[in-house]
């Protein structure tokens, strides 16, 4: 029998620069959200330094083979920390290096014995300008396009794993939720303060409404004391399948933590039927690969 009850960490942790200082503090983070009694812990996008080009590349670390490649130190301690503490861990994401040599943002998602469950890879670059609001990104100079679409299966529910700009992108989600039966969308981002006041809760609504699911953003703390780091929204949140913020952490530095029922599922979309009212003799989601 599915449990369908379970608590869930989003870890808003402030990055720095150097990645050795952040790969410890999410270790110090995770294990004290296991302590409070977390079976789900997520991690921001990028956790392993602050968003922005040159760290990014020079943090960057394979994570296929992390149980034996030493320069996997985030992968590995992820995976460590899953099965020292027995919880789920959706690991926010890691600039990934292949042997390509190419660079993906990828979030790793670990089981409760700490085995890699699932690797998502960012598929939405955010390439724009938005010249009034100073925003000027080009995450496809630095990263290559991924192309799977991540399902994350535990005995609570399937988690859909998507990455920040991803959020943006309405039938990505439906794909996730419809196609391949997410009930719960998570997406570790770190939106930038203008955008993430712009659309943040119009989007975190918007996705578990259109779904009839959980949604959870999970940021990055915003840097304020420092200006030259990346400055993102914060507002680590989760909104149930009625579109209702259930829980939100502002922009320090903090762990939000939410109980969460599953049965909700069943009950917005048995009350609100629009999963069996779709016409499909009309229109269809085009999933292509
Ligand atoms: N940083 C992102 O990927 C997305 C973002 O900031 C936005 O969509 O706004």
């Amino acid at each position: 029998m599915q449990s369908r009850g379970f608590k869930m960490a989003l870890v808003q942790m402030k990055m720095q620069r150097e990645k050795a200082k952040n790969v410890l503090k999410a270790h110090k983070m995770i294990s004290e959200a296991a302590e409070a009694g977390a079976d789900v812990i997520v991690l921001p996008e990028a956790f392993t330094c602050n968003y922005s080009k040159f760290p990014i590349l020079e943090n960057a670390e394979p994570i296929d083979d992390y149980e034996t490649n030493e320069e996997a130190t985030a992968a590995r301690m992820l995976s460590e920390a899953a099965k020292e503490h027995s919880v789920y861990i959706i690991g926010g994401s890691i600039a990934e290096r292949r042997d390509d040599g190419k660079i993906y943002n990828s979030s790793p998602c670990f089981d409760k014995e700490g085995n890699l469950a699932l690797k998502y890879t960012k598929c939405h670059l955010f390439d724009v300008e938005i010249p009034e609001k100073d925003i000027k990104i080009k995450e496809s100079d630095f990263y290559e396009f991924g192309d799977n679409f991540g399902i994350f299966e535990t005995e609570y529910c399937k988690f859909g794993i998507g990455i920040c700009y991803d959020a943006r992108f309405p039938d990505f989600s439906q794909v996730l939720c419809r196609e391949m039966g997410a009930e719960f969308l998570v997406m570790p981002a770190v939106f930038t303060a203008p955008t993430g006041e712009m659309h943040w809760d119009i989007l975190r609504k918007t996705r578990a409404l259109d779904n009839q699911a959980f949604f959870a953003f999970c940021s990055a703390a915003r840097p304020i004391e420092d200006p030259t780091l990346h400055q993102c929204y914060g507002h680590s949140s989760i909104v149930d399948p009625w579109g209702k913020v259930i829980c939100d952490s502002g922009h320090e530095e903090t762990i939000v933590y939410s109980d969460i029922d599953m049965t909700i599922v069943e009950e917005c979309r048995s009350q609100i039927p629009c999963y069996s009212q779709r016409r499909h003799d009309l229109y269809k989601l085009d999933k292509v690969t």
